[in-house]
């Protein structure tokens, strides 16, 4: 379960250029459930996956991780506790080693243990069956080197990666933007595979309105750094891709209105 209550950021505080990047936000996500957060430019969505990250230090407010006030807690004591997989296919694997040292690599990072033992044949048989939750053939590819793969290939690979160690929460971070929409779509299709397979609480940031309406139990759209509106149960089931896109036009109007 991940908490994050009055969460306040504000850069250059003071300064001609203030900034509130978030705004008193207020979130709970319940243990297995799968939240999409949308929101125009500048809504303060990486900021929060920041703050969660402990990339971000809060002026005020919590973060909590299954009830634990991570609020404190760096960067790198919070990696164990969660995954993120970012925007760049090419940042989350290391390209000239195959798929199987990745996920080695990947393995070692999560459970602290040494490289001695390298690729035996157990730890194979566990990368094949985790790439297999993915559906894209991967677990048949353990000797490709990973600069061969496709973008979506590479993008899978690094979620199942990421997600190695068990994490409580997994962050997606905009992480099929950077793919053409047929890839980005295999890419959600094989997110989805894994987060139902591994029961992980997920919160995704994304800009694709169509991947908000098909995937997730929560629609979380921020503005102005705050939550303005979630849409979950029956009306997440009902809305189309204009209902959410009329919601970013009714919050402009009044921005305009207003202005
Ligand atoms: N490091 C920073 N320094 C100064 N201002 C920042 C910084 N990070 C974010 N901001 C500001 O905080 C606000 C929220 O930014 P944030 O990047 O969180 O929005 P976003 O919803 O992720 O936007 P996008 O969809 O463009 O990625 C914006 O006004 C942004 O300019």
């Amino acid at each position: 379960m991940l908490e994050i209550r009055s969460a306040r950021k504000v850069f250059y505080k003071g300064q001609a250029d203030e900034k509130t990047a978030l705004n008193d936000l207020n979130l709970r996500l319940e243990t297995g459930e799968f939240g999409v957060v949308i929101g125009s430019n500048g809504a303060g969505k990486s900021s929060m996956l920041n703050a969660i990250s402990g990339a971000l230090v809060l002026d005020t407010g919590k973060v909590l991780i299954n009830g634990d006030d991570v609020t404190a807690m760096p960067v790198h004591k919070r990696a164990i506790r969660l995954a993120r997989v970012f925007q760049d296919p090419m940042k989350g694997t290391a390209a000239s080693m195959t798929v199987a040292e990745n996920m080695l690599l990947a393995d070692l990072r999560s459970n602290r243990r040494t490289l001695r033992r390298g690729l035996n044949p157990v730890r194979l048989a566990s990368y094949k069956e985790r790439l297999s939750l993915l559906g894209l053939g991967l677990e048949n590819r353990l000797d490709t080197r990973v600069e061969l793969l496709s973008g979506g290939q590479r993008q899978s690979l690094s979620l199942i990666m990421a997600v190695g160690g068990s994490p409580e929460l997994l962050l997606l971070d905009e992480h099929t933007a950077a793919l053409d929409p047929r890839t980005a779509d295999i890419v959600m299709q094989a997110t989805i595979r894994a987060v139902e397979a591994l029961k992980l609480t997920t919160l995704m940031v994304t800009h694709n309105m169509q991947h908000a309406v098909d995937f997730g139990h929560r629609v979380i759209m921020l503005d102005a750094g705050r939550v303005r509106l979630e849409i979950a149960g029956r009306e997440k089931a009902a809305i189309t891709v204009p209902d959410l896109i009329g919601h970013f036009s009714v919050k402009t109007d009044r921005m305009f209105l207003a202005s």
